[in-house]
């Protein structure tokens, strides 16, 4: 069984697959406390589905992507036969992970997007940052199978992310994506600094913020 918040179906909002039609399953709980962040009404709340119930409300849906999110959904052990199982069932799936958990584990065929927490989520000491050398490993393999994404919340956060890719040199094996914490900063702000570095990252907008009302759930 996994306790699930809710499972819907929208435009994939972030990332590199933004745009496409996705369902996305958002499990329940979660170990951090990012000071943004807009899910919080899935850390408590939550039904308890069994892997058939979730793959039955997944089909119903007819599309080819699928997202699993949170909540963190790397803290329930039964989320590793999920992604298992969805993959056998030919969807692309995508894990959408807060990055302080290892990522060793998960099925080769997901799709990681992997947080890595800035100092204004006041939870950057929890990164795991084996998951930056476990992707730029898999990357140096030849398989492309993560991203990291960083939510920016000030330049504080600009100059702290750019320094971390830097250290790692990181965007040249790894897609990089930059966030603005919604309504925290211009993405505007962002670009710019991107472009007057020429830093080689991603800036991304939550698209679904922009399509319907940013507070509302299910989208
Ligand atoms: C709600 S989290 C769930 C998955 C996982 N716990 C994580 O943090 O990646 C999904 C994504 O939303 C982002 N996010 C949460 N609140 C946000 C906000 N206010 N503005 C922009 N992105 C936000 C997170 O950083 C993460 O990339
Ligand atoms: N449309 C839409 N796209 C998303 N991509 C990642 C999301 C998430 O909350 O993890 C999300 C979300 O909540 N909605
Ligand atoms: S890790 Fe993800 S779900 Fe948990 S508090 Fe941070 S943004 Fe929210
Ligand atoms: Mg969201």
């Amino acid at each position: 069984m996994l306790k699930v918040n809710e499972i819907f179906h929208s435009i994939q909002g972030e990332s590199s697959k933004a745009g496409w039609p996705c369902v996305f399953i958002r499990l329940s709980g979660c170990d951090l406390r990012c000071s943004y962040c807009d899910t919080g009404y899935a850390f408590f709340d939550g039904k308890e589905f069994s892997q058939e119930e979730i793959l039955e409300q997944v089909a119903f849906y007819k599309t080819r992507l699928v997202e699993i999110t949170g909540g963190e959904p790397l803290l329930q052990p039964n989320v590793y036969p999920l992604m298992t199982a969805l993959c056998e069932a030919g969807y692309e799936v995508l894990l959408e992970t807060g990055g302080h958990h290892d990522v060793e584990k998960v099925d080769p065929r997901v799709y990681k997007i992997i947080d890595i927490k800035t100092p204004s989520s006041e939870m950057s000491e929890w990164n795991c940052y084996r998951n930056l050398e476990l992707s730029i490993a898999e990357a140096k393999s030849g398989v492309l199978k993560t991203e990291f994404k960083i939510v920016l919340s000030s330049e504080g956060d600009y100059r702290w992310a750019k320094n971390l890719i830097e250290r790692y040199d990181l965007a040249r094996f790894v897609p990089v994506i930059f966030s603005a914490a919604f309504g925290a900063l211009h993405p505007r702000q962002i670009a710019e600094w991107i472009l007057a570095d020429h830093l080689p990252v991603r800036l991304q907008l939550q698209l679904h913020k922009y399509i319907w009302p940013a507070d509302m759930r299910g989208v």
